[in-house]
């Protein structure tokens, strides 16, 4: 299985597509009567790149869904702001227009983020409501959804089943076909293989990296497995109770780590080894998604 060669530099020198300045998010919560406030996004600042992966990682808690949430526009922050194709997109108080279908999200588990009750066409056109009616009609007919499908691996009958009957990769691809059918440019990946056998996480993986080339996309890759951050992605934000410690190019992340935090992330995971990380995407039988 071969897999993509990566011109960093390249990705290096692009402009930004999402930036992040002094994000602010906090959360009130009554434990016992009392009164209890989170901050989950502590002046959060970073940029994303155009055409690179962004991993962000850090231990449960650290505050990674709700940055993502916050980009999402699913959360709205409390201070600072968030900036996509150089527009600002959030800032606190203010809802400016949305670019809906230009930003998606695969979530961690295709059992609970796919709708049981419906079929696999009303899956992946649902999120065309939400765009213009030349792009619902270019990319919502029964031919492009075909045509979709097949680029994440899946068969045209597809279309027409209900997620039960798919395996757990199979789901995953159907959501990551739900993710792409509007055309977006970035793509926010939460743990987007962490309920799948190590198998299929490595068939996920690869397929991901063919989309990113076929469609020219921008990755934010949340995730708790090291090996795959660094075998994935060109720079890592570490994020720490809510605050971004570090951020760096993979190599110089898991060479040299700057963070007393990061060092003890790296530290507590035995297992990982770029050239494991590459095993498993080589050995990952073909077919067992
Ligand atoms: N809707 C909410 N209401 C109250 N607290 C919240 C809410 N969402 C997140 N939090 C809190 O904000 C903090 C950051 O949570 P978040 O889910 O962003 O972390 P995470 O790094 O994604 O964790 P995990 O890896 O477990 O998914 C946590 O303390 C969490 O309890």
């Amino acid at each position: 299985m071969t897999v993509q060669a990566r011109d960093t530099r390249a990705v290096a020198a692009a402009e930004p597509i999402l930036t992040l300045h002094q994000v602010q998010k906090r959360f009130l919560v009554r434990k016992r009567g009392i009164r209890v406030e989170t901050v989950a996004a502590d002046q959060v600042s970073f940029t994303v790149r155009r055409g690179e992966v962004f991993g962000l990682v850090g231990e449960s808690g650290s505050g990674k869904t709700t940055l993502a949430n916050l980009v999402m526009g699913l959360e709205a922050p409390d201070g600072g702001e968030i900036s996509f194709c150089g527009r600002v997109i959030a800032s606190p108080g203010r809802r400016p227009p949305f670019p809906y279908g230009d930003i998606q999200m695969v979530f961690q588990d295709p059992r609970s983020s796919l709708n049981p009750r419906m079929r696999v066409h009303q899956i992946l056109t649902e999120p065309l409501r939400a765009v213009s009616p030349e792009r619902r009609a270019q990319f919502g007919s029964e031919a492009a959804l075909v045509e979709l499908l097949g680029q994440v691996g899946l068969r045209p009958e597809s279309l027409h089943r209900f997620p039960h009957e798919f395996s757990g990769g199979q789901r995953q691809r159907i959501a990551i076909a739900r993710a792409l059918v509007t055309r977006p440019k970035l793509v926010l990946l939460d743990e987007p293989t962490s309920a799948l056998d190590v198998s299929v996480q490595a068939q996920v993986i690869q397929l991901l990296q063919s989309l990113q080339a076929e469609f020219g996309l921008t990755y934010v890759f949340i995730s708790h497995n090291m090996g795959v951050v660094r075998y994935f992605c060109d720079r890592v934000g570490v994020l720490y109770r809510g605050r971004l410690v570090e951020v760096a190019d993979t190599d110089t992340l898991f060479s040299a780590p700057s963070h007393e935090y990061t060092r003890r992330l790296l530290d507590a995971v035995p297992t990982w080894s770029h050239a494991g990380a590459e095993r498993l995407v080589e050995e990952a039988p073909n077919g067992g998604v």
